[in-house]
């Protein structure tokens, strides 16, 4: 294991966030650090990244002012850097969100730790590779660890942190107290697992989904409306396996198992990924595209954005960890 340096601030006296790789993901992380009262700097080598992550900023400040911005929080506090040593030179912390391409990670990432001060831990959102395949180009990959979020990351709470072999455990849970003071629920897992926890169970259910769509078995209206009329309600406050312990009705988990376990052996799903051909990718662009009804993407986020709060608020989960946020 490669240690890391002592971090030099500890995770709860963070004020300066950079965020490496300014899309749908950095451009959340961005906006949810500015709203926790954070000083961002951020960087994309997009010629147009600074408009668009300003407009992606914008069009999230009405859902964030909703749910309570941190004392002294503001938009103003974004600085978008010219070049990536720029954004991470004084940075505290390090949220890397550049596209999920293992090379151009190892290679971003490897910069990243030659660039940022020594002590400063630095995350990656990636949604699935393993930090160990990530981390092999860095001088000092002890304070390299995934930070997995989900979209948007400034609505949703979950965070995964995991580190590679290389990876001081120290970082990982200096990692996890930072996420934590910043608002997030997290998980931090024990071991690498690729997908981390919520993806894997995500790709199940995504698999099986584009395979009936190929088949012509359900519609992607259906699909959908399948998760939101049915699971989807219960899985807002209760995940599935409480859930599923209730159709055991007084026995519980240990009677559901006896009386719905053998089914598991039933043919229903299909492991292996379905072919990603031209038909399959039209069919679910289009069916998409009839389910929005003429929507556009910025109507359905701000449409997610109200629901997501109007969820976390019914579940009693607003505000999310705020009280213990710095
Ligand atoms: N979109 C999603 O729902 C989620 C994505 N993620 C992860 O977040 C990361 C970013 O994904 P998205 O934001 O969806 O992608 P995106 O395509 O929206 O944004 C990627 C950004 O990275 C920039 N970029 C390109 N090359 C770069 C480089 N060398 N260094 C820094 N930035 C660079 C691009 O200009 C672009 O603005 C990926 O690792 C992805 O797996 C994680 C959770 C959810
Ligand atoms: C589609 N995705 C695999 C990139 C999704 C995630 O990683 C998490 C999410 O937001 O659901």
């Amino acid at each position: 294991m490669d240690r890391t340096p002592t971090m030099t601030t500890t995770p709860q006296d963070v004020r300066r966030v950079a965020c490496v790789g300014a899309g749908v993901i950095g451009g959340g992380w961005v906006a949810h650090f500015l709203a926790r009262g954070y000083d961002v700097t951020a960087w994309d080598p997009a010629p147009d990244a600074e408009p668009r992550l300003r407009r992606l900023v914008e069009a999230a400040w009405p859902a964030l002012t909703r749910l309570g911005l941190a004392e002294g929080a503001s938009q103003d506090r974004l600085t978008v850097t010219a070049t990536l040593e720029e954004a991470v030179a004084d940075a505290e912390f390090v949220q890397e969100s550049a596209p999920e391409k293992l090379e151009l990670k190892r290679d971003l990432l490897a910069k990243l730790d030659a660039a940022t001060p020594a002590g400063t831990v630095i995350a990656s959102s990636t949604s699935g590779y393993p930090m160990t395949d990530m981390q092999t180009g860095a001088a000092t990959p002890g304070r390299l660890v995934v930070g997995h979020p989900f979209n948007p990351p400034y609505l949703i709470p979950l965070v995964e942190v995991v580190g590679g072999e290389r990876t001081d455990a120290d970082a990982v849970a200096w990692a996890s107290r930072f996420y934590e003071a910043a608002g997030k629920s997290v998980i931090t897992m024990k071991s690498e697992v690729p997908g981390f926890i919520a993806n894997r169970l995500q790709e199940a259910l995504w698999r099986e989904a584009l395979h009936m769509v190929a088949n012509g078995e359900a519609t992607v209206q259906e699909i959908d409306d399948s998760i939101t009329e049915g699971p989807g309600l219960r899985w807002a406050f209760m995940g599935p396996m409480l859930t599923f312990a209730l159709a055991g009705g007084e026995g519980g988990m240990a009677h559901m198992l006896d009386h719905f376990g053998p089914s598991l052996k039933s043919p229903w799903t299909r492991l292996e990924a379905p072919e990603l051909d031209k038909k399959l990718y039209d069919a679910v662009v289009a069916g998409c595209d009839e389910e929005a009804a003429g929507r556009t993407i910025a109507d359905l986020v701000a449409e997610r954005d109200q629901g997501v709060i109007d969820v976390l608020r019914a579940t009693g989960r607003l505000p999310h960890r705020r009280e213990e946020a710095k």
